[in-house]
């Protein structure tokens, strides 16, 4: 302990806790790890580092073991500076749902007496420590770049991002022959004035990357399939179709546009040659990358790059900043890469907003002038009317090659989901509160539920409710369930039982309840424990834990032994099954039905033992459904105010609904508080300064 320090320690009134240098930081981890404050591996990282230097100052074990910690809550980094102003809420210390131990040190407590001047310099001054952009010094695990303190590999997994679309940015391929022809036989029945689905699709076109955003029903699919049109039917004239892929994040959010991405490449004007050169397959970007089990690395990358000229990759919020590295970094450099998604929605649980980092501007417009004489060239659009901000190449790259659709085609003036939305994502309580009490929108319910017992929670899980007698519940599948299951001496060859499984599978997807927080009562670990038992005291379920038929589960990690990926639901139910060895008989056997996935519409069977990382899913968390879509979503708030209840999770809970969205609030306010709260991720993905030399 340095002279400094021991003044410093001699000035602190008694009763206070010792500031962090003169503690014994690897023994205050050890105490946040003891009661679920931090990850194990967050502390092992300082112990790590204090092997590999023994003198290291405990400020930067500290900062290490932080900037671990904020990974796992979706930060690229630590930002030093937004620690020292609010060390706890910057933290989220302690953990949501969890109080305060009378005698665990807040992070608050622990830095008092530390300044940020000096928590810099001690990170500055160690050998663990490469300071950026002064020196690289690849050799060590910690990198500081101003106030931002990075682990080593996500501080490359950024510099690759910025790279990688810097100079794809800059690129231009050579433009589709014919294309202001092409866009105006695509865009004919155009009314949209500017029509941003057609300049989204000259953009994309002539770009080797370029993001395509906006809300629900906005009409991203359908931009993406006159896009795939456009620059399909020039390359077969040509006699070189495209190799075109598309991907998403997740098993069932490739399922969706598998599904709505057939629909509308039926129904587009082209030949049939251009059509059969169209996909329809969506792909998870896990299976388009080649993941090998056990493994971060993918059978794709730099080295051994994607066969492909263009990938279309939707519900890009999904993406996480390792992701992105990889992928981009598996891109052949001529590819065309268009990224789909909603800006506004949350971000992976991953480290890393990508897509809301690259779309700070897509708001704004901030097209150069070039930019609005190519459209207008090209789309025979003016913008000039459209009330956005200027821009220009070298500030605004990216926003060049970035359209945000603003006019939502499924939710019209009369919907309050549309509504509810615009309001939430405007950050206006009072507002989305005014939706919600209209009676003019039929599509929008709320409650204030008096407790877990409440009637009307019974109700609504149900849908069997006199007021909810038309809204979708729990009750639907397993009504269907008992009502529609094939007797049981039908051969378990009869193609009736896969059919009765589909449609328990489609009823259960009808409804869901969707919960803020994992912990607490309205959390989503004591809902799903009481929405169960709920069902099996009415008679609905036979149990409700273990593993009884009914139960439904979401796969919470990839496995691809059994073809299941992240997010799959599936449901326990009771089939005739063909018997293992000849001569014995036929079974009725619990299996889980899952859906497929691949376009097929047939479902495959599981033994449930065989399910190691599932869990019930009567209540999912608003991150998990991302990427799915319900015709009846109800958003269950908690009693506590928290800094995860942000806009950005409520509108994603509300754009998760196309019928029906349902607020279930448990204390006054709490909504409010959300609404008003937009979500804050911590990243160095500014493209702003880091794409656009300014030089
Ligand atoms: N320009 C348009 N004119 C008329 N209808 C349109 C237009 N664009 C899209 N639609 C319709 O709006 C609905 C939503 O479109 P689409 O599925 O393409 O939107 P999306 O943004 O991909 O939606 P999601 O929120 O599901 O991702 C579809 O029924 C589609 O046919």
């Amino acid at each position: 302990m340095s002279v400094e320090q021991l003044d410093l320690l001699a000035q602190l009134p008694a009763g206070q806790p010792e500031p962090v240098a003169d503690a014994d930081v690897l023994h205050q981890l050890e105490q946040w790890v003891e009661v679920g404050w931090l990850r194990a591996l967050d502390r092992a990282l300082a112990v790590f580092l204090l092997d590999l230097a023994p003198d290291s100052d405990p400020l930067v074990l500290l900062a290490a073991a932080l900037a671990s910690h904020q990974l796992g809550h979706g930060h690229v980094c630590l930002d030093l500076g937004a620690t020292m102003q609010a060390p706890d809420l910057s933290l989220s210390l302690p953990p949501e749902g969890q109080e305060t131990g009378r005698d665990i040190l807040l992070p608050s407590q622990l830095l008092k007496g530390v300044t940020l001047d000096a928590w810099l310099q001690a990170l500055a001054a160690s050998v663990m420590v490469d300071r950026q952009p002064e020196g690289e010094q690849p050799e060590r695990p910690l990198v500081l770049h101003g106030q931002q303190l990075y682990l080593r590999r996500y501080w490359h997994y950024e510099r690759q991002v910025l790279a990688a679309l810097g100079r794809r940015l800059r690129a231009r391929p050579a433009l589709p022959s014919g294309l202001p022809q092409g866009l105006e036989r695509l865009f004919a029945d155009s009314r949209q004035q500017p029509d941003w689905q057609k300049l989204a699709c000259a953009l994309a076109a002539r770009g080797a990357f370029s993001i395509i955003t906006g809300g629900p029903g906005t009409g991203k699919t359908t931009t993406v399939v006159r896009l795939l049109a456009l620059l399909q039917e020039p390359a077969v004239v040509a006699g070189k179709p495209l190799r075109i892929r598309l991907a998403a994040p997740t098993g069932k959010a490739a399922a969706r546009l598998t599904e709505s991405i057939g629909r509308q490449v039926g129904s587009l004007q082209v030949s049939a040659a251009v059509r059969e050169h169209i996909p329809t397959q969506v792909t998870t970007l896990h299976r388009l990358l080649g993941s090998r089990p056990d493994t971060r690395h993918f059978r794709h990358h730099a080295g051994n790059p994607l066969a492909l000229d263009m990938l279309v990759v939707d519900e890009a919020s999904m993406i996480d900043l390792e992701m992105m590295a990889n992928l981009l970094a598996a891109l052949p450099a001529h590819a065309r890469l268009v990224l789909l998604g909603d800006k506004d929605q949350l971000a992976s649980v991953e480290a890393g907003a990508v897509l809301g980092d690259l779309c700070r501007d897509a708001e704004a417009g901030r097209y150069s002038e070039q930019t609005q004489q190519w459209l207008e060239q090209v789309g025979g659009q003016s913008i000039a009317a459209a009330g956005l901000l200027a821009g220009d190449e070298r500030q605004h790259l990216l926003a060049q090659q970035t359209v945000m659709l603003r006019h939502s085609h499924r939710f019209g003036t009369d919907s309050g989901i549309g509504e509810l939305a615009r309001k939430v994502n405007h950050a206006d309580p009072q507002a989305a509160r005014r939706a919600l009490g209209q009676q003019c929108y039929q599509d929008l319910h709320q409650h204030m539920a008096t407790g877990l017992d409440d009637p009307r929670l019974a109700s609504l899980i149900l849908g069997s409710g006199a007021a909810e007698a038309s809204l979708p519940g729990y009750g639907d599948y397993l009504q269907l369930l008992a009502q529609q299951r094939p007797a049981a001496d039908l051969s378990a060859e009869d193609p009736t039982w896969e059919e009765w499984a589909g449609h328990v599978l489609a009823a259960f997807d009808r409804f869901q309840v969707l919960c803020a927080v994992r912990k607490g009562p309205w959390g989503v670990e004591s809902l799903n424990r009481h929405l169960a038992e709920l069902m099996h005291r009415r008679g609905l379920l036979p149990a409700a834990q273990g593993w009884y038929e009914g139960r439904p589960v979401l796969v919470t990690r990839n496995d691809y032994g059994l073809g299941l990926m992240n997010g799959d639901i599936g449901i326990a139910l009771m089939i005739r099954e063909r018997p293992l060895h000849a001569g014995e008989p036929e079974r009725m056997v619990l299996r889980v039905a899952f859906p497929r996935n691949d376009g097929s519409g047939r479902l495959r069977f599981v033994l449930p033992s065989r399910l190691t990382e599932v869990e019930t899913v009567f209540a999912m968390t608003v991150h998990k459904s991302q990427g799915s879509e319900f015709a009846h979503a109800m958003l269950v708030l908690p009693e506590a105010r928290s800094p995860l209840l942000t806009k950005e999770l409520v509108y994603t809970a509300i754009t998760r609904a196309s019928r029906d969205f349902t607020l279930l609030e448990t204390r006054p306010g709490v909504f409010e508080a959300a609404v008003a709260q937009p979500v804050r991720r911590v990243s160095g993905l500014d493209l702003g300064s880091e794409v656009n030399p300014r030089d």
